[in-house]
């Protein structure tokens, strides 16, 4: 069984802690095992203190895992994997990481058969985002990504605006993303059925899942590839394939795998001194999977 896997990201304050709080009751009382992955920006940890003994937890301090300590998060959701095999990890960011970066930080190809991406929880604090023109642009924009990139928006703080207030931040959201999940929360207080009625982000296996745009895809290799018919495969991805990384053992570079990457249809090889799985992970709009997994298997020899 893969591990679950939940990004909880939104603006500074605006309720993070309150509804993991929340989710990880409801875990409890659904008898699932939960660890949480903390990023605080400080050297030490406020909000894991709160989470209670009977979730492991893990604490990234001292910067964001969507950007300076990116690295990082791979280790940490390993290391949760192997000593917990928890049902589901939650992830709380910091409230200055930006989405799709967190997802990129997570879908590292050494742990990506294991988990299966459920999608990202934004908060918004409706208070915070009726007054964000007067932010910095930088602190609006990330406001504003947050968002953009959210399969479900939790509109937090809804007892501290009018009705009509609320009713602007929803079409604002909803101009922004017209395929999240709106929800409303007040202390966290959420239908938990509804937040994740939307489907799953990874599609490490072979089904489709609808609602969702943005989705990551892994695959893992069962044969050496031949690296031209790779390098042509690539040449030939949709424009919705964003980002693409992984380890792959080529027929010519014998069982060592090399680190690929693949951003804004740029290739990038680089041997690796390590041993990897030859697993790659496809981040992507509106994927079409079915036609990835034929070019994949063809590449792997499993098809002609
Ligand atoms: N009025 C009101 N306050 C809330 C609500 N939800 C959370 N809060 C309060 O807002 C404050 C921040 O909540 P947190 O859950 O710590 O927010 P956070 O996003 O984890 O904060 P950071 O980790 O600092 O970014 C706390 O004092 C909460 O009690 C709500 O729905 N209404």
């Amino acid at each position: 069984m893969k591990t679950e896997l939940y990004i909880i990201g939104g603006f500074l304050g605006s309720g993070k802690t309150t509804l993991l709080l929340q989710l990880l009751e409801k875990e409890k009382q659904a008898g699932r095992k939960a660890a949480v992955l903390m990023n605080e920006a400080g050297s030490l940890s406020v909000d894991s203190a709160l989470l209670g003994d009977d979730t492991a937890v893990r604490d990234m301090l001292n910067g964001c895992i969507c950007c300076t300590i990116k690295d990082e998060i791979e280790v940490e959701l390993l290391t949760l994997y192997k000593e917990h095999r928890p049902d589901v990890i939650y992830i709380e960011t910091t409230g200055a990481a930006h989405p799709m970066e967190v997802l990129d930080a997570c879908t590292s190809p050494v742990i990506a058969m294991q988990l299966d991406v459920k999608g990202i929880i934004t908060l918004v604090d409706c208070a915070r985002w009726m007054e964000r023109n007067r932010l910095p642009i930088a602190h609006r924009k990330l406001m504003e990504d947050q968002a953009r990139w959210s399969d479900v928006t939790a509109l937090t703080k809804t007892d501290l605006v009018s009705s009509e207030a609320l009713t602007q931040v929803k079409e604002e959201i909803w101009s922004l993303n017209e395929k999240v999940i709106l929800q409303e929360m007040v202390f966290g207080k959420v239908d938990v059925d509804i937040m994740f009625g939307g489907g799953s982000r990874s599609e490490g296996g072979h089904h489709v899942h609808h609602h969702l745009h943005v989705r990551t895809f892994a695959y893992e290799f069962t044969n050496h590839v031949p690296r031209a018919e790779f390098i042509k495969w690539v040449g030939s991805l949709p424009d919705s394939v964003l980002r693409m990384k992984g380890f792959v053992k080529f027929e010519d570079s014998g069982e060592r795998p090399e680190l690929f990457q693949y951003a804004y249809g740029v290739p990038f090889f680089q041997p690796h001194p390590l041993k990897r799985p030859a697993v790659v992970v496809l981040i992507g709009d509106e994927l079409d999977t079915e036609q990835l997994l034929k070019g994949l298997e063809r590449l792997d020899g499993k098809i002609f």
